[in-house]
């Protein structure tokens, strides 16, 4: 299978802080690839930088053969059009209605007519299990609509690649179970590659083909779920297990200790 996405020996500094450190991994087409790992590990950072918000301070993204990390800025944008990108925090405009953040794309970029927008719209809420709230503003829905709304604007231009920033976190299980299967049909019927990032861990084990355990910038474990499951490593193994002792919180105390002395 191809390989879509090639991300190599990437690291990020904030300022001193090197939160990616020499992190590599490949996505092959119309894979779902899930990022996992605790809260500030960096699996947002990671996607941030493949649909290039941000800047590496050093490694390459190779996505389709293109090093988008040497692109320009409108070169930058011109490429997006082949990505969705799902926000963790959903990032829709208060001032616009439902169907004009889900046609956004449309309203901005093209002439296209307004119904044939709004049409789009509807089609792709329809998608996330939404009716008849085109005209509501995103103050009037419930965060799992607002959630939900958001996936169908990442999807409305049909996009090669899709990047899902916790697309279940905050949903009841029954909401997340059809975002997960929304998931797993873009990739069977239309061969979507994705990369979906979750600390939720069965959503985790139910879509993905392949894993990546990510722990404070650095990659643990790449593999099938059973491979992870399996995997020798303590740290993986604690954070699969939900266990609350081992490497991961024995860090964390040695952390607390320390920022107390
Ligand atoms: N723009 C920024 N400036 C400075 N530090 C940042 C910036 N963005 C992220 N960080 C830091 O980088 C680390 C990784 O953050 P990131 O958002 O990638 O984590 P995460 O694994 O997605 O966490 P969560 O599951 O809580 O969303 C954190 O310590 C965070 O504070």
């Amino acid at each position: 299978m191809k390989r879509k996405i090639i991300v190599q020996n990437l690291t990020k500094k904030f300022g001193e802080r090197e939160v990616l450190k020499n992190i590599s991994f490949d996505v092959k087409e119309g894979e779902i690839f899930v990022i996992m790992g605790g809260s500030g590990s960096g699996k947002s950072t990671t996607i941030k930088h493949i649909i290039g918000l941000l800047k590496p301070t050093s490694g390459k993204i190779i996505v389709d053969d293109t090093d988008i990390t040497a692109l320009s800025d409108r070169e930058l944008i011109e490429f997006r059009k082949r990505m969705g990108y799902l926000f963790q925090e959903g990032a829709l405009f208060d001032s616009l209605t439902v169907w004009e953040n889900v046609g956004f794309y449309f309203l901005e970029n093209t002439k296209m007519p307004v119904k044939d927008i709004r049409k789009i719209a509807v089609e792709k809420l329809s998608l996330v299990g939404l009716k008849g709230i085109e005209d509501l503003y995103p103050s009037q829905l419930s965060g799992g609509m607002r959630k939900r709304v958001s996936l169908a604007r990442a999807i409305s231009t049909d996009p090669e690649i899709i990047l899902y920033d916790e697309p279940t976190s905050g949903l009841d299980p029954v909401t997340s179970a059809m975002i997960d299967n929304l998931i797993v049909h873009l990739r069977d019927k239309i061969g979507v590659t994705s990369i979906v990032v979750t600390h939720d861990l069965d959503s985790a084990f139910s879509i993905a083909d392949r894993i990546a355990m990510i722990h404070k910038g650095v990659i643990y474990a790449v593999g099938t779920p059973d491979e992870i499951k399996n995997h020798p490593d303590p740290v993986v193994q604690q954070f699969i297990n939900r266990k609350a002792e081992g490497p991961i919180t024995e860090e964390l105390f040695k952390e607390l200790k320390l920022s107390k002395s």
